[in-house]
């Protein structure tokens, strides 16, 4: 895998004058002249006398056309797309920059961005492939469309109004990351597109009315397009992504309030964390960090064989210098510290204390902070060094942002999966983490030699910082207090326990025991919810995982007593804790009748089938039958005050099919194990959240089937009302 980071400085808009324009594009030293420029040039912000050039493999001007830019950088990859290797098209940038320009563009032939050219070469390609082959290939083009805001995805193919606040979850499916529930629209032809995709930006634009700016630069869209290409004997799947970062930007230019700012630490963190992957991409690190965060998660960035194109995009007038200079300092790959002339005082470094002392958890890791360097490695000390040696003044060796004092790592005490929140100080270089006492107060839009102050005049300006971090960090405070209070306290929990154990299972994929730590990761969902029985179940199905821990047997004993005592089941059999895992994981069967065993069944009559439904609740799984329970016999005789569905099928025993069920059984389980959320959503009963939780228990199955109505009774969310109203439905379909 390779990224390859291009810059693109957009012209400047009606209201912006030529005199503001301080980024410039210049080619490399030894650069042909037909060449494309490689490098950016910007001024340093605190002193006029010095600039920073960013080298990157590319640097498109202001007059660079849509054309230009697809041309050199997107249309070279779409063969690669064909032979199979995945795509990842970024446009990062703060806000204002032109990101959406570069990726979705006008409406004009001309004025088309990148997605709608790179659709329109698929296209292309795909004809002239089926047409080279006779038709022997057959292409296939289908696309997703999702946003990930404060760490939640959305899928943009439904209207706001279907969502769940909660968004989508993401799960491991053997090896790969899955979006559960996302739409995935099969795509022919470039007029069906556009209309798929204008459709579904509206649906963004519709939310963005609703959250201020929430659903624009606040969060990263990402369109996937999945290419099959499939013969009679072989199939082959690649996908193009393109993204649309959310736009960086300076919480305290930008006046954000307490709930952009919590966006604004989501957004951090996410690209924090792309920093971090493309970082480890180019240094070839064996280890990618795709796990920290949604979006690199979701794009499995670095997981496998394929091209990425970072666009970085820059509006070129001092308005926007410290955000460029964020951007530019994320994404690229060199910079250069020149200097016009030899300045030996110390440079702005005497600034306030180190955020790192605050005991808030506000400051730096609330604001806009500029992003740290891809490689901050490449920075020029090498060639000053040489020059030292040749008697050359050095070029200085510093970063606008740096500071050489360490921050030591805070504690906070708030949820790490609170609002999508992330903890990453840790992991932050001193740059990063003293960014803010290192930053200008405010943009500087006057002559930037007043950077160079006298020392009274830094210390108002450093007070003045101070002030304005501290009014950020209660801020941002207060923001999470309000987020952790308003957030549901249990699927924080459930959260935080399922992200714990996700990265336990990874790290010990490798020594078999990942499979039983999903085991006890399911339990403790199961718990959590008061599902005793079913959290008993996994937890009996963990123990060949881990044999004679106590601890485990302890939460059993536990669970069982409760159980007892609850008297959900009538007769407890012993448990069975010594089958092989694989008899284990088909835990969804019919249930296994004896004559003693003492079971609440309802005969399905027609069907033939046994089928213990629900007791009194949807989600009470006190119905779970296998060998490890025993229910008590004919319960709905014994206890007419129990109010237990029967389950009657009136098609007759006629059109039992062999295996024992009818026909519309057989296909309501079908429509089940598809795991398709729209044909489940279309069963009677069933709503958009009910046919998710069906969707995430049957992935958490991992190839697991439902092959009963038993077993699907309960899943989670299901119950024997919701069955009988299914099955009913499809009846009278
Ligand atoms: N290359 C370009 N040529 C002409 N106009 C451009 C270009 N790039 C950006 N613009 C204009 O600049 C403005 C801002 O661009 P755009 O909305 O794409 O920014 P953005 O980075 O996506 O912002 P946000 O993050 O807020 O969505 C728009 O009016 C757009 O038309």
């Amino acid at each position: 895998m390779s990224v390859r980071v291009v810059a693109r400085i957009r012209p400047l808009l009606k209201n912006e004058h030529d005199k503001d324009t301080i980024v410039t594009a210049e080619p490399a030293a030894d650069a042909n002249t037909q060449d494309r420029p490689t490098l950016v040039r910007i001024p340093n912000p605190k002193k006029d006398a010095e600039s920073f050039s960013f080298q990157f493999s590319s640097v498109y001007e202001q007059e660079a056309t849509q054309q230009e830019l697809f041309d050199a950088e997107i249309a070279p990859t779409v063969k690669h797309l064909f032979n199979g290797f995945d795509l990842s098209i970024f446009a990062h940038g703060c806000t204002g920059t032109g990101k959406t320009h570069t990726m979705r563009g006008g409406k004009s032939m001309a004025e088309r961005g990148v997605i709608p050219r790179l659709l329109s070469a698929i296209y292309r390609r795909s004809k002239k492939t089926e047409k080279d082959t006779s038709g022997e290939t057959k292409v296939e083009v289908t696309l997703e469309y999702f946003e990930i805001y404060c760490d939640r995805v959305y899928d943009l193919f439904e209207s706001p109004d279907k969502r769940t606040p909660a968004g989508l979850p993401i799960r491991d499916n053997h090896g790969k990351t899955v979006v559960v529930g996302l739409r995935e629209k099969p795509c022919a032809t470039l007029k069906e597109f556009e209309q798929i995709y204008d459709q579904a930006n509206v649906n963004r634009s519709t939310s963005a009315t609703k959250k201020l700016n929430a659903h624009s630069s606040r969060s990263h869209a990402i369109l996937c397009v999945k290419v099959t290409q499939s013969t009679e004997s072989t199939i082959r799947v690649s996908r193009a992504s393109c993204i649309d970062l959310a736009g960086s930007e300076d919480n305290r230019r930008t006046d954000n309030n307490k709930e952009r700012m919590v966006e604004s630490n989501a957004i951090n963190s996410s690209l924090f964390a792309l920093a971090n992957c493309v970082d480890a991409i180019n240094s070839k690190k064996p280890r990618i960090p795709y796990r920290e965060s949604k979006m690199t998660r979701i794009l499995s960035l670095g997981q496998n064989s394929g091209l990425t194109v970072m666009i970085l995009n820059l509006a070129p007038t001092r308005a926007y210098h410290l955000d460029t200079i964020s951007s530019l300092n994320f994404a690229s790959r060199t910079k250069k510290i020149e200097i016009c002339e030899i300045e030996n005082d110390p440079i702005l470094r005497t600034m306030a204390k180190p955020l790192a002392t605050s005991s808030s958890i506000g400051g730096s890791n609330i604001a806009r902070q500029p992003l740290r360097p891809l490689a901050a490695a490449h920075n020029a000390n090498k060639p000053e060094a040489e020059a030292k040696k040749q008697g050359v003044k050095p070029v200085k060796a510093f970063s606008v942002y740096s500071d050489s004092r360490k921050a030591a790592p805070r504690a906070s005490n708030l949820p790490s999966q609170n609002q999508g929140i992330r903890r990453t100080e840790a992991h932050k270089r001193p740059a990063e983490v003293n960014t803010l006492a290192n930053r200008p107060f405010k943009r500087q839009t006057g002559n930037a030699s007043a950077a160079r102050n006298t020392g009274a005049a830094m210390s108002k300006e450093s007070i003045e910082a101070l002030i304005a971090q501290r009014i950020d960090e209660r801020l941002a405070e207060k923001a999470l207090q309000d987020a952790t209070v308003a957030a549901p306290s249990l699927s924080d929990e459930l959260q935080k326990r399922l992200d714990d154990l996700e990265h336990r299972i990874d790290a010990k994929d490798d020594d078999g025991k990942g499979q039983g730590l999903q085991y006890l990761l399911m339990a403790k969902q199961h718990t959590i919810r008061g599902e005793d029985v079913s959290a008993l179940r996994m937890y009996q199905l963990a123990v060949p995982f881990f044999p004679g821990n106590n601890k485990l047997k302890a939460k059993m004993d536990l669970l069982e007593e409760r159980i007892r005592s609850k008297k959900e089941v009538g007769t407890f059999a012993p448990t069975q804790t010594n089958a092989p895992a694989s008899h284990l994981m088909a835990p969804i069967r019919a249930v296994k009748k004896t004559s003693k065993q003492k079971t609440t069944v309802y005969h399905d009559e027609s069907d033939g089938e046994d089928f213990a439904p629900g007791a009194q609740s949807d989600v009470d799984e006190s119905y779970v039958s296998d060998s490890s329970f025993k229910y008590k016999k004919s319960a709905r005789k014994a206890k007419a005050s129990k109010k237990l569905p029967v389950f009657r099928d009136n098609d007759g025993p006629e059109v039992s099919k062999a295996g024992g069920q009818t026909p519309r059984t057989t296909h309501l389980l079908k429509i089940i194990n598809s795991r398709d959320v729209i044909q489940i959503k279309a069963l009677k009963g069933v709503g958009s959240k009910k046919a998710d939780a069906i969707v995430n228990s049957l992935v958490e199955m991992d190839d697991g089937e439902i092959m009963d109505l038993e077993g699907l009774a309960m899943l989670k969310g299901v119950g024997g009302k919701t069955v009988e109203s299914m099955r009913t439905g499809l009846k009278d379909g």
